[in-house]
């Protein structure tokens, strides 16, 4: 009994070495596929460590092979088991056919805890009110001004100025690093009414809260403070935490979104000359930016800057594709992974083609959002899709009128998070890859101190 009690322990390890070491033998002889193997109680963990820095890539890869659906199992007792999908008939039914069993879910508001209450992390009748106030506010008749006014005087004094700066002192700068600071000045300005001016020569940093220590009286605030009366929900915090969490996730839903899109836009651009210098006559030819419109979208095809959405299911269901899921299961929505899909892009689908979005009229094409997802879709579809448009046409044709953009030499690659940033940011040489076009000597003398007697073609042109 004693010899028993003593030999149970070690026959449990032996059978575990045993089952282990068969299960990395025959992976490792008969592997040619990229599907992660299943070991016992880690499960599928060290691939997805060994895959850490290059996330995205790997999850296309292994949703390709498993045909758009795939189920990830975690470590035996850490409840991460996960399934993701790019398979646009799944994505169809959770974001709008069966969107009711599909809330974001408690996880996704502890991982994301600095949403507090904002738009982004909360479900069901709070994000109902946040939603019909956001919508109100952006689809006001003199919010487009509003924003076209806040963008034109950043760029007057804040973006025109820097470049400026950059090309005389001929120095490397990150171009990732400007369109962050940019989109952010923006988007305080049009939230709080207060500039930071994160983008002035020397490029400081700006703390995120010294903004919000200014807050003054401005129609986004007061509307959030009228919704915040009027909830009877006891669970919002005080005035100054909710109005925190709201402003701040419509700030980081804004700022970092459009910036990464900016960013991923110029870093194709630097590889496609000829379609940028289609885009630069489109805009000197005072065109309606369907190109630009064109090559955005196929910038958001392939780097779409919300790489992953996150689900967790209320109850047990069948998704389109046959895969069950249970109140338990993490649902990942794979938008990286969808772009690169042969069955959805075509057989091209890695190139860099804007004219697949333009239709033989010569419009923009459309394409069902559960199939071009950068902007989700159904009922929780980005806000400010528009508002983001206008900021990054105005943005390109003001650089792509005023300067010719080279990038260094650099390895360009997507970094692991669900915002898909260019790794290591943007690097550009002002010396050889920055110059001044001919006709105009930089952004001061011609349009930007005046911008009422603005006569370049820029300020004409129909965003
Ligand atoms: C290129 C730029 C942008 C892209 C690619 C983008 C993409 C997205 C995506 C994928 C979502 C769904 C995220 C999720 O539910 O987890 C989303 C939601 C949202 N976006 Fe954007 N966005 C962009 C710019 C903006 C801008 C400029 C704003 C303005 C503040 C904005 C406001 C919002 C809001 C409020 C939501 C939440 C909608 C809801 O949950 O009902 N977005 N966006």
């Amino acid at each position: 009994m004693y010899l028993f009690e003593l030999s149970f322990p070690l026959l449990i390890i032996i059978m575990c070495f045993t089952y282990s070491t068969w299960w990395y033998l025959n992976n490792r002889w008969c592997k040619i596929s990229s599907l992660p193997t299943n070991w016992p109680i880690v499960g599928m963990l060290p691939e997805l460590i060994r895959n850490l820095h290059r996330v995205h890539e790997k999850t296309t890869e292994v949703l390709i092979e498993s045909k758009g659906t795939f189920e990830f199992h975690g470590p035996v007792f850490a409840n991460f088991n996960m399934l993701g999908t790019s398979d646009p008939a799944n994505i169809h039914y959770i974001l709008s056919k069966n969107f009711s069993n599909y809330p974001k879910g408690v996880e996704f508001r502890k991982y994301f805890d600095i949403f507090g209450n904002g738009i982004f992390s909360v479900d069901y009748e709070l994000w109902e009110i946040h939603r019909k106030t956001t919508m109100y506010l952006m689809g006001h008749a003199k919010f487009q001004t509003l924003l076209e006014r806040n963008i034109w005087e950043i760029i007057e004094n804040g973006l025109g100025p820097i470049l400026d700066d950059f090309a005389e002192l001929d120095t490397l700068f990150d171009l990732q690093d400007i369109f962050h600071r940019f989109t952010f000045d923006v988007i305080c300005k049009l939230l709080l009414d207060h500039n930071p001016k994160s983008l002035s020569i020397g490029l400081h940093n700006v703390p995120c809260e010294k903004a919000f220590n200014t807050l003054r009286g401005f129609s986004f605030l007061n509307a959030f403070i009228k919704m915040y009366n009027q909830c009877t929900d006891g669970d919002l915090g005080t005035l100054q935490t909710f109005l925190r969490d709201t402003l701040l996730s419509l700030m980081l839903g804004g700022r970092d979104t459009t910036s990464a899109a900016l960013t991923w836009f110029f870093a194709l651009m630097a590889k496609n000359p000829l379609i940028e210098k289609k885009i630069r006559d489109e805009i000197q030819q005072q065109l309606k930016l369907v190109y630009l419109h064109a090559a955005f979208c196929e910038t958001l095809r392939l780097f779409p800057s919300v790489a992953i959405e996150h689900k967790l299911p209320l109850e047990f269901d069948i998704l389109p594709s046959g895969h069950r899921v249970s109140p338990n299961t993490r649902v990942m929505l794979l938008f990286h992974t969808m772009g690169r899909m042969e069955s959805l892009c075509g057989k091209d689908c890695l190139e860099f083609k804007p004219d697949r979005w333009i239709s033989k009229r010569g419009e923009i094409k459309h394409e069902p959002s559960f199939k071009f997802t950068s902007f989700n879709a159904g009922p929780r579809a980005c806000i400010g899709k528009e508002m983001a448009f206008t900021q990054m046409k105005i943005v390109v044709a003001t650089i792509i009128h005023n300067y010719h953009i080279q990038v260094e030499d650099q390895i360009i690659s997507p970094s692991s998070f669900v915002i898909i940033q260019v790794k290591h940011g943007l690097k550009l040489g002002s010396s050889r890859g920055f110059l001044l076009c001919e006709q105009c000597s930089g952004f001061k003398p011609t349009c930007h101190v005046c911008f009422e007697d603005y006569r370049s073609p820029l300020y004409q042109y129909k965003v």
